[in-house]
């Protein structure tokens, strides 16, 4: 007799993140490790049937979603260096990507998350109280409306940095980020391989907007990894 009979299910292997108990994860994210691993495992129990993560993504959750969010984290600093208030606008932050991340990272930053979508608020405010947060707001809204609320002095600033991944191309994103910023603010956005074509297509409506100097740079995930791109975008 060989193999299964006929009919009979074969119990698949739980999945595991190829990065599990790396030691490079603790060198990334140094403090921000104990509550980002509260975050990874909730994403990998949750995450997919939730329609947050992929199916594909599920074995490279730390890689694909948590590293390279956290990407972001040097553009940040490096903005908010000489800032009294440390202000970050996430928008589209759906699954927590990157602002839940960078948020972990920067506990001395204060992080507003924009998403429209009331079951991705419901999972951010969830994953805020799981990984004790204390340094985050989750706000249902669209950037649009948030910018509306600024420009009234609806008791909302203008925010240091903004940042965002897989939102819109850049003709729309500067529309949806620039004006969230205060002068010398900084767009940091996560891009695809497109990121210096986008900006080129985009050159007029950033310049509208009161962006200057947009460019890409090639940023950090972690030793050994495929770098990432990240648009720059400072406001006049
Ligand atoms: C493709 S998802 C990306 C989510 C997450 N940033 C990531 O990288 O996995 C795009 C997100 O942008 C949100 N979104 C779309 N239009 C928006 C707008 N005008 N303002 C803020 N968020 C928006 C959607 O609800 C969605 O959650």
């Amino acid at each position: 007799m060989s193999g299964e009979s006929a009919g009979s299910t074969v119990a698949s292997a739980p999945v595991t993140d190829e990065l599990d108990g790396s030691p490079l994860l603790a060198d990334v994210l140094g403090d921000a490790l104990p509550k980002l691993e509260i975050f990874h495992d909730k994403l990998m129990r949750e995450g997919e049937p939730r329609g947050l993560i992929g199916p594909r993504d599920v074995a490279i959750v730390w890689e694909r979603h948590i590293l390279n969010s956290a990407a972001v984290v040097p553009f940040i600093r490096e903005t908010t260096r000489n800032e009294r208030y440390k202000t970050v606008a996430d928008i589209g932050s759906g699954g927590g990507f990157p602002g839940l991340v960078a948020a972990a990272c920067l506990p001395d930053h204060r992080f507003t998350l924009i998403e429209p979508m009331e079951r991705r608020v419901e999972w951010l405010d969830e994953c805020v109280r799981e990984m004790g947060l204390k340094n985050v707001e989750v706000v249902r809204a669209r950037s649009e409306e948030i910018i509306a609320r600024i420009r009234k002095r609806d008791g909302l600033y203008p925010f240091a940095v903004a940042t965002c991944r897989a939102v819109a191309p850049m003709t729309k994103l500067s529309g949806w980020t620039l004006p969230l910023l205060k002068s010398h603010g900084r767009l940091v956005a996560l891009k695809g391989r497109s990121a210096q074509a986008e900006i080129d297509k985009a050159a007029k409506e950033i310049a509208k907007r009161g962006g200057v100097r947009p460019r890409v740079v090639e940023a950090e995930v972690g030793p050994g990894l495929e770098p990432t791109h990240v648009v720059l975008v400072d406001k006049r």
